[in-house]
């Protein structure tokens, strides 16, 4: 390249992401991970922003409109100066955080095959950062590394061949010099599993399936030979207790979706796996929703957080879990502290003696009987990321509000094709018609919501909460919102941007300035399989665009 050099952008200084920063990323300005820190709070100790001056927030920069139809729901992740985005067919664009400036773009060529096993749009949720390298997943199935400051190719290995069920959608996590990434591709029976790459090279430390052989413990909870077609995707990131060296990841649902075609408990499908990150041994497991046949995947982010429950003190995971039950575990052996329904719930009749979820027999179809029952296979929450205020004990979910009916239909297993078995339509929520979605504040040590905003439309986008004493997230109609943290009032609305909000807001400080980021661009799961319900949708504009909020100087 011989362009003038004066119009190139000058790369800032960067500083190689180490272990120990990462174990720190909780005190870190940036935003060094996915949910931020391993604990996967999504919280920011920065109070620059607060209530007594959100209102005069306004746009440091933005990236200008990027021309994508698909959804944009990658989770911006900022390191000292450089900031790394993806775009949802798989670009990775490096901006100085600070400026805006565009520093680099890598444009990764998508096998044309891997678009036929899609199930919920073509998405890439975001890059993971470790050494001088930038990570990610792409839908059809490779792990590749950038140089951070050049976006040149380190590395490119495959874990599986496009077009046959797999496809890669969420942000890798890299622990101990492992990047701990999934597969997706639940709805097409594709037999899930988490591997461990050398972050240095690529190559394989590690595979463990999440549907287990029948020699395997939990291999006889399948009839004969289904584990090979059962599903069980770890579609979302996980998160990482490091004192314990536990990797927490959870599982999405199995295969095909007829749970009348395989009786058992199909682990670990809809579970809660502990991992051991440097051999992917499990430790233990929790199975939230068993013998599912509603989609209930169990892959919304498992938090931790150090809560009181009935006068004693616990480590525990939480997860607002798609089957409705909002969840508390305990993170050093896997046992129930407590489930609560946090939406309307006739799927899941409440919890056994041993701690697990009863779910509601007579509202599983069969081939000749259509059912209808709440929540709807989107769930109570599906899986943007909430957050976590260790100041007012509370967690912030984005929840959704619809039912289904669903009945059995016929199905083989063919590679590449859906393998669900079951026909379904969304409908409204008979205790909250035409309210499709609330943001709730829930009590960490009772389970109990605190207060709650609801919407018309779905909450399909992510919360951040911050030391400022606010919750941000985005609606479905292009507004960045933050709210009392304690009450749930609305104390900013940013004007409307280009396109609905599906992503998580993040937060990150440059040079004493507090920063507030969000994609724009409207897509993901609910416009293509709410059907009826997401009628008002179809007039928001597409496409992506980055926004950046900022004080304005004084
Ligand atoms: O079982 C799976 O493998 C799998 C994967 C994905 C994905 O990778 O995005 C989704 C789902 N399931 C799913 O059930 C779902 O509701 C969903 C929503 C979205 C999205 O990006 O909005 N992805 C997925
Ligand atoms: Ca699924």
């Amino acid at each position: 390249q011989t362009a003038a050099p004066a119009a190139a952008p000058v790369a800032p200084a960067y500083t190689p992401v180490s272990q120990s920063d990462l174990v720190g990323a909780s005190t870190s300005d940036g935003w060094l991970m996915f949910n931020r820190d391993y604990a996967g709070q999504d919280y920011v100790p920065f109070d620059q922003i607060n209530a007594g001056n959100v209102s005069t927030l306004s746009t440091a920069w933005t990236s200008g409109k990027i021309d994508i139809p698909d959804g944009f729901e990658g989770t911006p992740i900022v390191s000292g100066n450089y900031m790394f985005v993806t775009t949802p067919k798989d670009h990775v664009i490096a901006y100085n955080a600070k400026t805006g400036e565009k520093l680099w773009q890598y444009d990764y060529k998508i096998a044309p095959a891997a678009y036929k096993t899609l199930c919920c749009d073509t998405n890439n949720r975001g890059v993971a950062v470790y050494g001088s390298s930038v990570i990610f997943g792409t839908l059809d199935n490779h792990v590749v590394a950038l140089d951070a400051t050049t976006g040149k190719e380190q590395w490119n290995v495959s874990l599986a061949e496009p077009g046959v069920g797999y496809s890669i959608t969420e942000a890798p996590l890299v622990v101990n010099g492992k990047v701990i990434i999934a597969s997706g591709g639940g709805e097409y029976g594709a037999r899930g599993f988490i591997v461990g790459l050398d972050a240095t090279n690529g190559q394989q430390v590690w595979k463990t399936y999440t549907i287990p052989s029948p020699d395997e413990p939990g291999g006889d909870t399948w009839p004969k030979g289904m584990y090979q077609t059962g599903g069980g995707a770890a579609w979302m990131t996980g998160t990482y207790d490091a004192d314990t060296n536990t990797l927490l990841w959870g599982v999405g649902n199995p295969g095909p979706w007829l749970a009348k075609m395989r009786p058992g408990k199909n682990l670990y499908s809809d579970s809660l796996l502990a991992l051991d990150p440097d051999t992917g041994k499990m430790k233990w497991y929790y199975q939230y929703t068993a013998n599912d046949t509603w989609d209930y995947d169990g892959v919304n982010t498992p938090q931790l957080a150090d809560i009181t429950y009935e006068g004693k003190s616990y480590k525990a995971v939480i997860e607002a879990n798609r089957n409705g039950y909002f969840y508390a575990i305990d993170r050093t052996d896997g046992k129930l502290i407590y489930a609560k329904p946090f939406i309307h719930d006739t799927s899941i009749l409440g919890i056994d003696k041993t701690g697990h979820a009863i779910t509601n027999e007579e509202l599983k179809p069969t081939l000749t009987k259509s059912i209808f029952t709440c929540p709807s296979f989107l769930g109570g929450k599906n899986w943007w990321p909430g957050s976590i205020d260790p100041e007012t004990n509370m967690a912030y979910v984005p929840t959704l509000h619809a039912c289904m009916t669903m009945v059995g239909v016929p199905v083989t297993y063919s590679a590449g094709l859906p393998f669900l078995g079951e026909k379904f339509e969304m409908k409204d929520d008979p205790t909250s018609p035409g309210q499709y979605g609330s943001l709730q504040a829930i009590d960490l040590s009772t389970g109990k919501k605190v207060w709650e905003q609801k919407s018309s439309y779905p909450w399909d986008a992510g919360t951040l909460a911050t030391k400022g004493g606010l919750v941000f997230s985005g609606t479905v109609d292009g507004y960045l919102k933050a709210f009392d943290a304690k009450t749930g009032q609305v104390v900013w609305t940013s004007p409307q941007l280009t396109s609905g909000i599906i992503s998580n807001p993040i937060s990150y400080q440059i040079d004493g300035k507090q920063y507030v980021a969000i994609w724009t661009g409207w897509g993901g799961v609910w416009p293509i399989w709410a059907g009826k319900l997401a009628a008002p949708e179809v007039k928001i504009p597409r496409g992506g665009q980055l926004y950046v909020f900022a004080l304005p100087s004084s």
